[in-house]
């Protein structure tokens, strides 16, 4: 008889998994993917009352979740928990975002912006590394990066700076931490429904330069990015490293 390939798994038993920006919009949802997926998630957000509401939910339907209050800024804090804590995922989802034209973007704006979407970002990664290659196990790093990591938008030079930044930064570390089988990614959505967006899609003019250039029709929602934040931390892409995957509904197409 012919031995057929096995598909490989998506499930995360047995595994720990820290999310961050747990408490809302995008990483709520990857808390809830990787949990669906039997992992035990830790939540990391700032607020905790989000957070807590979150974690009960996760805990509701039947999940193993727990809450952490963490300013991922604050890289002593990143650091100590990093050291106390073995994660065989980390998906980091915190972000921030300062709109506005490039002229009139302060050095306050942009240390807000780039400390917590790279700084904090290449710490978290470092860290989370450090730990795995010392556990000698395989290891997922997923970085919610952004299609504006591929492109410029209007409105938006720290942040598309923040989010390329991003994506060279994983390339080079893939190629570092490749050998330990330890990966690291980014996703990358298009315009997603959550409290991030909600004053871009109130702007009628910024409303439709996005319904123009997303050619599926649609902004995203939260489910779009679930799944392929599933496959990044899963077996299932085992020999996928430094890559980028794109969720935008076309929009980087053209
Ligand atoms: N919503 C969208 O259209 C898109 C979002 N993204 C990226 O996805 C990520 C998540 O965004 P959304 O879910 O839309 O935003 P959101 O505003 O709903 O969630 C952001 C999360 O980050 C946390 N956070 C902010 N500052 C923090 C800090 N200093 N320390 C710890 N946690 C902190 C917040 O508590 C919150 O949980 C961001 O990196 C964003 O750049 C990328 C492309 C599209
Ligand atoms: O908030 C906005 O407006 C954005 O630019 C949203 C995103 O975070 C984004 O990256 C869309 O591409």
């Amino acid at each position: 008889m012919t031995d057929l390939p096995r598909t490989p798994s998506f499930s995360l038993t047995g595994q720990t998994a820290l999310v961050t920006g747990a408490s809302s919009g995008i990483g709520q949802g990857c808390a809830v993917a990787l949990a669906e997926a039997g992992a035990h998630v830790v939540c990391a957000a700032r607020g905790v009352d989000k957070l807590n509401d979150t974690v009960a939910a996760l805990k509701d339907a039947g999940h193993s979740a727990e809450a952490l209050s963490l300013d991922q800024s604050d890289l002593e804090a990143l650091g100590t928990l990093m050291a106390e804590r073995a994660f065989d995922v980390v998906v980091n989802s915190a972000g921030l975002a300062r709109h506005g034209p490039a002229l009139e973007t302060t050095p306050e704006d942009f240390d807000a912006v780039a400390g917590l979407n790279l700084r904090a970002a290449y710490f978290l990664s470092t860290y989370a590394a450090k730990a795995m290659i010392a556990a000698g196990k395989p290891g997922s790093i997923i970085h919610i990066s952004s299609q504006m990591g591929h492109v410029g938008g209007i409105d938006r030079a720290v942040y598309c700076a923040t989010k390329h930044g991003l994506e060279g930064m994983v390339k080079a570390m893939a190629i570092e931490w490749g050998p330990a089988q330890v990966r690291i990614n980014t996703v990358c959505p298009t315009f997603i429904r959550t409290p991030l967006t909600q004053s871009t899609f109130d702007n009628p003019e910024r409303a439709a330069w996005i319904t123009e250039k997303i050619k599926l029709g649609r902004v995203g929602e939260v489910e779009d990015i679930m799944g392929a934040v599933l496959y990044l931390a899963s077996k299932a892409s085992a020999l996928v490293t430094g890559t980028s995957m794109l969720i935008d509904g076309g929009w980087t197409a053209d």
